[in-house]
């Protein structure tokens, strides 16, 4: 708890999830960065709004029009007045023309509207980042604009160190904490304080890959013959297979033994042979 305080926090950006759900997004253009950052919003099930010429539309930005007609409005135009910004939420400009740019940030600033203006960091509310993304696992990094180029390389880094079973385990923790709701209901107070305890333990004692395999059946008995027996079981004890690289490890040493009796009861027979020849 009482973990060391960095003396040199500053100089950096605040990093967190924000919920965008069924807000309104107005993405100014319609190239290959305006494509990327529909990509970002459309995984927040934010209501998307493209302004762009069509000609200026990216084959990509287009597939995005084709396969989410639902979820993205699009206007065949260039940017007009302050008016296109009522209702928004949030402004991304991705435009080839930094005067028009500058003047959208201008008028956000006034609305008090959080904006990203692709060409000019220094007046961005908030910038874009590297991203990973598995199910319910998001991973960004960020360089605070410094080396957009080595974000793209650490997250390359960061995806090699995965197994690409953590956002199936994820999924199925979620779960899990939902039925532990279920068992022990109520916020806060000593029944979070028992939650949070036993869930750490859990996830602390348990692998990726044996939360990525729980089903229905498992997180029963995890909650039967764990939570309500006070305990937090391992994984073998509530059905879960022994992973072969378990089995590998272990064999070594039953061929060992499998050796070793071998060579015992032909050593034997090699004796009484003798023994007997003796005789
Ligand atoms: C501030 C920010 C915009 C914001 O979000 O507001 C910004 C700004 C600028 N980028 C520029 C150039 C390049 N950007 C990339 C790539 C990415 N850029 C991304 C984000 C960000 N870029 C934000 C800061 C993020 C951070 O600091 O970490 C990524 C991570 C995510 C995303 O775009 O969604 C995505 C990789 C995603 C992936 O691969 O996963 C590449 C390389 C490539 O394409 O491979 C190059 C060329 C090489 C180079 O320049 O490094 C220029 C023009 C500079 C010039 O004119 O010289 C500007 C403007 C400027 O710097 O003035
Ligand atoms: N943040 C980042 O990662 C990066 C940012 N950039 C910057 O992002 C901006 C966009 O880059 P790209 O997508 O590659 O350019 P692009 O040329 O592919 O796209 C520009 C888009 O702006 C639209 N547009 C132009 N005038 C408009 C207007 N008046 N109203 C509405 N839409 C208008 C065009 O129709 C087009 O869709 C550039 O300023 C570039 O410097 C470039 C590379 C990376």
């Amino acid at each position: 708890m009482d973990s060391p305080i960095d003396p040199n926090l500053g100089s950096g950006s605040l990093l967190i999830a924000w919920q965008l759900k069924d807000k309104n997004v107005l993405i100014v253009g319609g190239g290959e960065v305006a494509s990327q950052r529909v990509e970002s919003i459309l995984v927040t099930d934010a209501k998307i709004t493209i302004l762009s010429p069509a000609e200026g539309l990216s084959p990509r930005t287009k597939r995005f029009l084709e396969l989410y007609p639902d979820r993205i409005t699009y206007l065949d135009r260039s940017f007009t007045s302050p008016d296109e910004l009522h209702n928004m939420d949030m402004v991304l400009t991705a435009v080839d023309d930094n005067d028009l740019s500058l003047e959208i940030v201008g008028m956000c600033r006034n609305a008090r509207i959080p904006v990203n203006a692709a060409d000019i960091p220094d007046l961005c509310d908030f910038y874009f980042g590297a991203q990973i993304r598995d199910g319910p696992l998001q991973i960004m990094i960020s360089t605070n604009g410094m080396g957009p180029r080595l974000s793209a390389l650490i997250k390359q880094k960061i995806q090699g160190s995965l197994t690409g079973c953590e956002g199936e385990a994820i999924r199925k923790v979620g779960e899990l904490r939902q039925l532990l709701k279920v068992y022990e209901p109520g916020v806060g107070g000593a029944a979070g304080r028992k939650r949070m305890k036993w869930m750490t333990q859990l996830c602390n004692q348990w692998d990726m890959e044996e939360f990525a395999s729980m089903d229905e059946e498992m997180m029963k008995r995890i909650m039967e013959e764990g939570w309500a027996q006070d305990r937090c079981p391992f994984y073998e004890e509530v059905g879960g297979k022994k992973k072969s690289r378990t089995f590998t490890a272990y064999s070594p040493s039953w061929s060992g033994l499998l050796v070793s009796s071998l060579s015992f009861i032909a050593g034997l027979s090699v004796a009484s042979l003798l023994l007997t020849r003796r005789r």
